[in-house]
């Protein structure tokens, strides 16, 4: 188990590929996989979470914004991976802009 934010995303993000390439019966990440509304059902929860991370700002909600924080980054990385995008796309482009 790591603990830098660079090892965590990174964990968590083979996690992703994992449950997308087994499709575990009882995994809410393989669900997003198989759903049938296809990536829209991954989209409308990253948008759901973006609008609780917004009103949790706006209540100057610091724990509540790093929970709907969180929810934003596992499904943002859902998404990168129904695109078979890799966490190195996200990486490469932030570490463009320096
Ligand atoms: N990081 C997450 C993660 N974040 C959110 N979620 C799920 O996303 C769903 C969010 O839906 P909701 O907003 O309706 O649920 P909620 O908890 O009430 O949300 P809020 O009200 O808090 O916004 C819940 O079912 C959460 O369990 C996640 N499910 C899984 N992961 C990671 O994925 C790994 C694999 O999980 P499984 O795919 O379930 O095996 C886990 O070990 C985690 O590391």
């Amino acid at each position: 188990m790591s603990d830098s934010t660079e090892e965590i995303l990174d964990e968590l993000f083979d996690v992703i590929e994992d449950r997308k390439e087994r499709l575990p019966e009882d995994s809410y990440t393989a669900s997003l996989f198989t759903h049938e509304k296809g990536q829209n059902a991954a989209l409308e929860k990253l948008g759901e979470e973006t609008t609780e991370f917004l009103l949790a700002a706006k209540d100057e909600d610091t724990e509540e914004m790093a929970h709907e924080a969180a929810d934003i980054v596992y499904h943002l990385l859902v998404v990168l991976s129904i695109h078979d995008m890799e966490l190195a796309d996200l990486r490469e482009e932030l570490a463009d802009r320096r």
